[in-house]
């Protein structure tokens, strides 16, 4: 078979970008309110420091206010929660995003479920979560990785998946598990495997909707892959790359990879994600989407679909 079409993400987002940035153009002329996202995040990784840098440079793209704030890696469960009452009761904030993982000292439900439902722009909220499980996805926050990737798996395929077997690799709740509920929704029929699964290989080459979202690097190999499968890399690993040489610091350069082996599952794959440049870009976009949502809805407008 012919090598698979790579499925353009970074593009993709672009055009949602546009999107946002439209609709949020005219709520604000229309109704005098600007969507604002507040990005919560705790300690100093810097891995987590990029995104959260990258979400706030796309959101002030979008037209949205956007607030940022950096607590020490030692604050306690109870600031954090101070932070959280006060972004709730701020009229000016539509959308609240904390960056996971937390540190130790705080629980992570627990600051979750303190999260305004209406603001949980991530759609982590356990009314959020019960929303999309019940079908009723238009009242609810669908986390953003699911979502993005749900509409790369639209694109190529149709809004109907009737027939069509998906195997998620991966059941966490912010990835697998939405994930699962999406394909659901879209009539596929749904398999959700996990480090306990037997014979992972031959589970997914059964599937003609892979979506990776393991955390092991290039773990999904060609044997993995049904031929003209459609499959999307959730999978953002940071691997050594000796071959670039090293850092000023003397540290050996690094280079991202997904959970797909990208060349060798390309060879029987229809289409596929690539990692950077795939799900990564959608997730930000559906942030903003989420944002937009969130503000339409506070200012009671119907919302646009994305
Ligand atoms: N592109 C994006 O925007 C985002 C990317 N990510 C990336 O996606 C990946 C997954 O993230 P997340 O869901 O948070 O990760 P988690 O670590 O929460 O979950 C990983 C899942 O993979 C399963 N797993 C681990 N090893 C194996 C194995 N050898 N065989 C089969 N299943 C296995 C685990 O099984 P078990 O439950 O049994 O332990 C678990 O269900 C990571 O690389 C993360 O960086 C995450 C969020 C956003
Ligand atoms: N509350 C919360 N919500 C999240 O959505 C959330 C989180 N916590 N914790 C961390 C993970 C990870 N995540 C990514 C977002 C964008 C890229 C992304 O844009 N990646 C680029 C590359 C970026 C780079 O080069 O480092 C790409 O894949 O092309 C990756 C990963 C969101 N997460």
């Amino acid at each position: 078979m012919a090598e698979a079409r790579r499925i353009d993400g970074k593009a993709r987002a672009a055009r949602i970008i546009e999107e946002v940035t439209a609709a949020t153009s005219s709520l604000t002329a229309e109704t005098g309110l600007q969507p604002g996202l507040a990005v919560v995040i705790v300690g100093e990784d810097p891995a987590s420091q990029v995104y959260v840098g990258s979400k706030a440079k796309r959101a002030v793209e979008c037209g949205f206010k956007s607030v940022k704030h950096v607590l020490d890696a030692d604050t306690s469960e109870a600031a954090l929660l101070d932070l959280i009452a006060e972004l709730n009761a701020d009229p000016d904030i539509h959308g609240i995003l904390v960056q996971l993982p937390l540190p130790p000292q705080i629980d992570e439900g627990k600051v979750i479920q303190a999260i305004d439902a209406d603001k949980d722009v991530d759609g982590f909220h356990l009314v959020n979560v019960g929303r999309l499980s019940t079908g009723a996805i238009d009242e609810a926050f669908v986390p953003c990785t699911p979502a993005g990737s749900m509409i790369l798996i639209r694109d190529v395929l149709g809004d109907d998946l009737s027939g069509l077997n998906a195997v998620i690799v991966g059941r966490s709740n912010i990835v697998g598990k939405p994930m699962a509920q999406l394909l659901l929704a879209a009539n596929a029929t749904v398999t959700i495997a996990h480090s306990r699964t037997k014979d992972l290989p031959a589970l997914c080459r059964n599937a003609d909707i892979l979506v990776a979202a393991v955390g092991r690097p290039e773990m999904i190999g060609a044997d993995y892959v049904k031929e003209g499968a459609v499959v999307i890399d959730v999978g953002i690993n940071r691997i050594d790359a000796p071959e670039k040489g090293n850092n000023p610091d003397g540290s050996v350069k690094t280079r991202l990879v997904g959970d797909v082996a990208f060349e060798a599952a390309s060879q029987k794959a229809a289409a596929i994600t690539p990692v950077p440049g795939g799900v990564g870009p959608m997730t930000i976009a559906m942030l903003m989407a989420n944002t937009l949502v969130a503000a339409c809805r506070a200012a009671g407008r119907t919302p646009p679909r994305f």
